[in-house]
């Protein structure tokens, strides 16, 4: 640890070396460091764009889906980089990767921070990307300026977060906050392929252990800070470089199957139809009518799955599948909306003479509070390296949700292009990345002393 002038106070090293501790009050180790906190950008945008061509679509979209051969590579690229990163670094049971850097208290719970590499199909290259490769850069920079952590650090790469292959988000984190509903549902859950869970996830060389040995022990970490793009245009529009996030909206994602009587296209007269595409179709209009009823600009819908059977032009579809995620940052009334859909799905398959084969909750969520002291850390970091910020809530929902429910939370956005997300146009700047690095850095530090 550097002296006002730089050189090294003879005293005070000896008492530091002596009790273990920086001697100084955290805010002048801070203030003195401050300068020191170098982050290695060009070398992180490099990894950034590395880690995208892990993917199974060309660029400059990414497509990783969980334990296939690009997400298995891109494993091994993260893992490497956390042991270049001085972390020991251990996997569990699904693949939430763990990279810990022991402090001078390892028995006190540890200061976590991490985020996902995931990515849903033709989708950008920062989404939970910056809040992997950004936290092992933070590390990084704090090991450039002598800084020793009292609670120990922790980088998580959670697996999974993304719903795309067995229709659930968050798979690890949900499971270490210790989620028995999906321990149970995922002894069944197939993808489209109806490959297992286990299934796959032996193939991508997990499983060894039982899932349930995922659960996290309760006061596992004292601390939880995710790093990510903000996915909308506020930090942008604003000129705002740094977003503090004091929640997180409640998602809800479901299923529902239509079965009809099919037939021909050119044979059966419309009178006599039971068309399963065309219930779905006005289901996914309700869908959007219950939204907007709420009244609240914070009640979002989409179908972003339908699906027909046979899907042949001049076939009436026999059957039909939708997916429906529907978040509010107000529960009861993302609730409201989802009852409502739920009664539209009956009553047009009534009216349609349809059969409403299936209509699963998948999951329904409460919404996430962050916690004031990491709040007032984000914000006192971001301070101390004069970058502006906001409060704000999170519309899209982060592995950050769950955690929680296991340890005090907080999240930092940095802006991006338009607030575009989950698509190939997705873009945030070095610089922002850089002060996103800067300033979890900083909170890490702070929260590793308390
Ligand atoms: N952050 C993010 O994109 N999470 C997604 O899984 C989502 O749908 O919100
Ligand atoms: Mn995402
Ligand atoms: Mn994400």
């Amino acid at each position: 640890v550097l002296g006002h002038a730089g050189e090294e106070d003879p005293t005070i090293r000896t008492m530091e070396e002596f009790s273990g501790y920086p001697f100084r009050e955290p805010p002048s180790w801070v203030a003195d460091s401050l300068p020191s906190l170098s982050v290695e950008s060009e070398n992180l945008q490099k990894q950034i764009d590395e880690l995208a061509s892990f993917s199974d679509t060309p660029a400059p979209s990414v497509t990783r889906v969980l334990y296939t051969d690009k997400d298995v590579m891109a494993r091994r690229y993260v893992k490497n980089l956390m042991g270049l990163a001085g972390l020991s670094v251990r996997e569990d049971a699904v693949g939430n990767i763990f990279g810990r850097w022991d402090g001078l208290e390892p028995e006190l719970p540890a200061i976590a921070t991490g985020s996902h590499m995931d990515a849903i199909p033709y989708s950008g290259k920062y989404d939970g990307v910056v809040g992997v490769l950004g936290a092992i850069e933070a590390i990084n920079v704090l090991r450039r300026s002598g800084f020793k952590p009292k609670r120990s650090l922790e980088i998580i790469v959670f697996t999974s977060e993304e719903p795309t292959r067995f229709g659930i988000g968050c798979l690890g984190s949900r499971l270490m906050s210790g989620s028995k509903a999906l321990l149970k549902a995922l002894e069944t859950t197939v993808d489209s392929q109806n490959i297992t869970f286990l299934d796959a996830a032996k193939y991508a060389g997990y499983a060894q252990d039982s899932v349930e040995s995922v659960f996290l022990k309760k006061g596992a970490y004292a601390g939880f800070v995710e790093l990510h793009i903000e996915q909308g245009p506020i930090l942008e529009e604003e000129g705002v470089s740094i977003g503090i996030v004091t929640a997180i909206a409640a998602p809800a994602s479901i299923t529902v199957d239509f079965e009809g009587s099919g037939g021909h296209a050119g044979a059966v007269l419309m009178p006599n139809r039971n068309d399963a595409g065309l219930a779905a179709a006005e289901l996914a209009l309700a869908v959007e009518k219950h939204v907007l009823e709420s009244g609240s600009i914070d009640t979002v819908g989409t179908v972003g799955i339908l699906q027909l059977h046979p899907g042949a032009i001049n076939s009436i579809p026999s059957k039909s599948h939708l997916e429906i995620d529907t978040r509010d940052i107000d529960e009861e009334r993302r609730n409201v909306v989802m009852e409502k859909i739920r009664q539209s799905a009956i009553r047009i398959a009534k009216d349609r003479g349809v059969k409403l084969a299936e209509f699963k909750i998948v999951n329904q969520d409460p919404p996430a509070l962050s916690d004031e002291s990491v709040i007032r850390a984000m914000e006192s970091a971001s301070k101390d390296l004069k970058l502006s910020h906001k409060l704000m809530i999170s519309r899209a929902y982060h592995d950050s949700l769950f955690m929680a429910r296991v340890s005090p939370m907080g999240m930092i956005f940095i802006p991006c292009y338009k607030g575009y997300s989950h698509k190939p146009e997705e873009y945030s700047s070095v610089q922002d990345i850089t002060n996103g690095v800067k300033v979890l850095a900083l909170t890490l530090a702070k929260l590793s002393l308390k």
